[in-house]
């Protein structure tokens, strides 16, 4: 299939100063995001993901910046735009983003009628009867019945789910390209995700959308993504289809990821968890960031940081362990029949 790239990350970096130190939270990520497909990222708390995306939209906390690389959309740089100004062309018209806790996007003290409104005004050019009729078409379209009704009511008068649904209506009013979902249904029970999780497929569907899908939840992506990109310590160190991340994965992260679904608990066994912590982004790391968690780790694991190797053209993994001279190292045994235990229900 032939792909075109909406968005291509080069070589990007971006570091924190906390009292008088430097925290390197994204340390020299390359990613091309294809027109209209669906991109998982996923990874730990703290490894990057959020950060990374935010740098998408100019949402960087003001102690952070973009110290080094580019982020190329519509033939501009996006990392070097310094300006609210410039930020204005890009966020919510071209980039918008859903975020995990709805409450924090929504205005408490407006009708959501009228929030939507605002988004419809401003991006579709609409006014007056019209813009309205266009509220309450939307809410239709993100499942919100009565829609007369409801565009009267205030957040607080919403559950999370419906609430969610409001904020994804708000961010598809404007017509973005790009899509961002940080964790967009980590705070909503499992039924209310899988309808959440829905809606935003065929939203992307219908508008022809690109989306980003942030998370630390494998189980999650399975059913959304079209590619996954593993995330570890700033870096993404495995890339490749759903289908080649969750069956063949090359990464021993990955393979503790995969490790620690929820699915492969047994019954009466304790869940896999991943032992050890994540480095400190404070001090330079050297090698394989995931060396010290990795049991099947090299020498030159703890001297070198990895190349990224190809396993396909859409494949390639950042560790020593492809490397043609490594020792030859398997997967562990319960990650190698997922395809079997119906893991992954999307491929
Ligand atoms: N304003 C800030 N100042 C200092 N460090 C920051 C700041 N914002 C983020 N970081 C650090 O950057 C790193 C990446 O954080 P980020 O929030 O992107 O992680 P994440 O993978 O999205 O995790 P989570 O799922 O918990 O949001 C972390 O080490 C975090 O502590």
């Amino acid at each position: 299939m032939e792909t075109e790239t909406i968005l291509s990350v080069r070589d990007l970096d971006v570091k924190f100063t906390l009292r008088g130190q430097v925290l390197h939270a994204i340390r020299g990520i390359s990613l091309d995001v294809h027109r209209g497909e669906s991109l998982a990222i996923v990874g730990e708390s703290g490894s990057g993901k959020s950060v990374f995306t935010k740098t998408f939209m100019g949402l960087l906390d003001s102690n952070g910046s973009v110290t080094a690389g580019e982020i190329r959309y519509n033939g501009q740089d996006l990392a070097g735009y310094t300006t609210d100004q410039q930020w204005r062309t890009i966020r919510g018209r071209e980039i918008a983003m859903v975020m995990q806790d709805p409450m924090t996007s929504l205005n408490p003290l407006k009708t959501i009628g009228d929030q939507i409104e605002e988004a419809i005004v401003l991006h579709q050019g609409l006014k007056g009867a019209e813009a309205h009729a266009q509220v309450l078409k939307v809410l239709e379209e993100v499942g919100i019945d009565q829609p007369e009704r409801r565009s009267k009511q205030y957040p607080h008068e919403f559950s999370g789910g419906m609430r969610q649904r409001v904020v994804i209506a708000i961010a598809v009013a404007c017509r973005p390209k790009i899509l961002i979902c940080d964790e967009p249904t980590t705070a909503l029970d499992v039924t209310i995700q899988a309808q959440i999780l829905q809606l935003i497929k065929d939203l992307q569907k219908k508008y022809d959308l690109t989306t980003i899908y942030i998370t630390h939840d494998l189980g999650v992506v399975a059913n959304v993504a079209d590619r996954i990109a593993v995330m570890y310590a700033g870096d993404i160190v495995e890339i490749g289809t759903c289908e080649e991340v969750f069956y063949d994965p090359k990464h021993p992260y990955t393979w503790a990821l995969l490790s620690s679904l929820p699915q492969l608990g047994v019954k009466g066994e304790e869940l896999y968890s991943i032992k050890g912590t994540p480095p400190n982004l404070f001090l330079e790391v050297k090698g394989d960031a995931f060396a010290p968690r990795n049991p099947h780790a090299l020498k030159i694991d703890f001297v070198e940081r990895p190349p990224y190797f190809e396993v396909s053209p859409t494949h390639k993994a950042r560790t020593w362990l492809l490397d043609p001279r490594a020792p030859k190292v398997e997967p562990p045994e319960h990650i190698k029949h997922l395809r079997e235990q119906g893991v992954n229900r999307h491929v």
